[in-house]
């Protein structure tokens, strides 16, 4: 069995190796962050080996997962780079940055690159995967054990996937997060209590998910078993296309593509 380590505890990696921690020895998942409480938690949650400092356990590494944010990625990557196992790869989980700048950053040592989102935090997490031509079949099998615990993974044939995937799994549960809370205002407008109002929001997504999920019908096919000719669905419905959902859905996915582009330049 591999050795895996993650750099920085935050949310993902929290989400990654926690799902991971289920299905190879804990030990084994090695944990650094400048937080002492976030990796307290990770070890009594998990069973994970933590870190507070970069060490030899660094060099024993055949797999070292990225997981800081984007502007802080360079600076934590500087004292790592002498420690690298040579027979081991890396797996950035980071938004914006391109896989041949962290490998310029790293001293040439291969970069994977993936884009988890937040649901991997319960086990549903919907990845996109991209690895290099270069990269060896151990590493590429390490990296999709490590993502496919937090759920299901989509592997792309570019890394411009990678972006996409960032845009619309990665983004989007805030998306549908937005909804809900939309849904839920318009339920505690009319009178109905928070706690109504929350549960009939998340009642409707949660259950418009598994519906789709489970019985793989086409999502155009679904809405219109809910619309009854004449009835009230057709009438909200009107609402929504009279503001162009669609148009709307097209113009925030385009902005988070705008920013990673962004995002890429400065890091280039
Ligand atoms: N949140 C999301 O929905 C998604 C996030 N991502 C990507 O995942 C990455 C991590 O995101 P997330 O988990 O939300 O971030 P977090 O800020 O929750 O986690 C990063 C952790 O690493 C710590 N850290 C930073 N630098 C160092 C260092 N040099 N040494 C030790 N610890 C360090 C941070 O401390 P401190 O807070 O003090 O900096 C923080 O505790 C990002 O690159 C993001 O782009 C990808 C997909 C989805
Ligand atoms: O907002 C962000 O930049 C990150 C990437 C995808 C989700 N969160």
């Amino acid at each position: 069995m591999f050795e895996v380590g993650f750099l920085g505890g935050g949310n993902m990696a929290r989400a990654l190796a926690g799902g991971l921690a289920k299905k190879m020895p804990p030990e084994k998942i090695h944990v650094i962050d400048r937080h002492p409480e976030k990796l307290e938690k990770l070890a009594a949650d998990f069973g994970v080996t933590v870190h507070e400092a970069l060490g030899e356990w660094v060099t024993k590494l055949d797999l070292i997962v990225l997981a800081v944010k984007p502007q802080g990625m360079k600076a934590a990557l500087e004292p790592v780079v002498s420690l690298l196992n040579p027979k081991g790869a890396a797996l950035s989980i980071a938004a914006g940055i391109e896989a041949q700048v962290l490998r310029g950053w790293l001293g040439g040592y291969p970069v994977m690159r993936a884009m988890p989102n937040t649901p991997a935090m319960v086990g549903c997490g919907t990845t996109g995967f991209w690895a290099p031509a270069d990269i060896s079949s151990d590493a590429v099998a390490q990296a999709k054990t490590v993502l496919a615990a937090a759920g299901d993974v989509v592997e792309m044939d570019d890394e411009a996937g990678i972006d996409l995937v960032g845009a619309i799994p990665g983004s989007g549960p805030a998306y549908v997060f937005r909804f809900m809370e939309a849904l839920e205002r318009a339920g505690t407008r009319r009178g109905l209590s928070p706690e109504a109002a929350k549960a009939l929001a998340l009642g409707t997504v949660y259950g418009a998910a598994v519906l789709a999920r489970e019985s793989g019908e086409p999502f155009s096919r679904l809405r219109e078993n809910v619309t009854s000719k004449g009835g009230t669905t057709a009438k909200a419905l009107e609402v929504m296309n009279a503001r162009d959902i669609d148009e709307m859905m097209d113009e925030a996915v385009e902005a988070a593509l705008k920013r990673t582009a962004e995002m890429k330049a400065l890091f280039r």
